[in-house]
């Protein structure tokens, strides 16, 4: 079982890394453009989780918990949901949430962090999926941070609209940068899924 961390009270999946300063100097960080996922992102990232016969997932965003609830009910049943967001009470929400479900604690692991400080601390080839629901100006550095995670055949899933005239600049580039940088990569396997705000999966090959 992996135990919950927060920060500094331990290493994480690669050896000596600690999670001191994985907050860094900024306060929490909200994305006003979509608070929680609906029930068919939601059923589209259940999917996913059961063909990709997920034990083990990373997600960037736990808001309050709705994510992380359709992931691990897709997962296999010893499956562990790394979870990471910036706002530890967010995260107090979801924990409290997945209990209440019936969710067993040693089922999630919690990190209170900034996902560009958390995600090079985990280990690389060994994750099935990684979801990215937090702040869409970065998901280019998130491709760059969560797909080295993943073994081969697994996927990562960006949350929200990813048609760059949707938006205004700098998100509008973001979305733009993450494209080129998807089409650049000939391991990178990518699929628009029309669901709720739309979802951009890609699969490493
Ligand atoms: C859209 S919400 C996530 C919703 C969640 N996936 C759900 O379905 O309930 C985005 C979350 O990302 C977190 N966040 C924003 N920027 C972040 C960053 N750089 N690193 C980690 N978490 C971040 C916010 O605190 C917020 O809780």
């Amino acid at each position: 079982m992996i135990p919950e961390t927060s920060i500094g009270t331990g290493p994480l999946d690669r050896p000596g890394s600690m999670l001191g300063d994985a907050r860094g100097s900024i306060g929490p960080v909200t994305d006003p453009a979509h608070d929680t996922i609906d029930a068919s992102v939601g059923a589209a990232l259940r999917f996913l989780a059961t063909v990709l016969r997920a034990k083990s997932v990373v997600e960037v965003g736990s808001g309050t918990g709705a994510s992380a609830s359709w992931l691990l009910s897709g997962m296999v049943p010893e499956g562990v949901l790394t979870s990471i967001d910036v706002d530890a009470s967010a995260q107090h929400i979801a924990r409290e949430a997945l209990a209440a479900q019936g969710v067993a604690r040693g089922r999630t692991r919690f990190i209170a962090g900034l996902a560009e400080r958390v995600l090079p601390k985990l280990t690389e080839d060994a994750y099935d999926l990684v979801f990215v629901d937090a702040m869409p100006s970065r998901y280019p550095m998130f491709l760059e941070l969560g797909a080295p995670l993943l073994r081969p055949g697994g996927a990562i899933v960006f949350a929200g609209p990813v048609d760059a005239t949707q938006h205004q600049e700098p998100r509008a580039q973001a979305v733009r940068e993450l494209i080129r940088a998807v089409r650049a990569d000939e391991s990178l396997v990518p699929v628009a899924l029309p669901v709720g705000d739309g979802l951009l999966a890609i699969a490493r090959s």
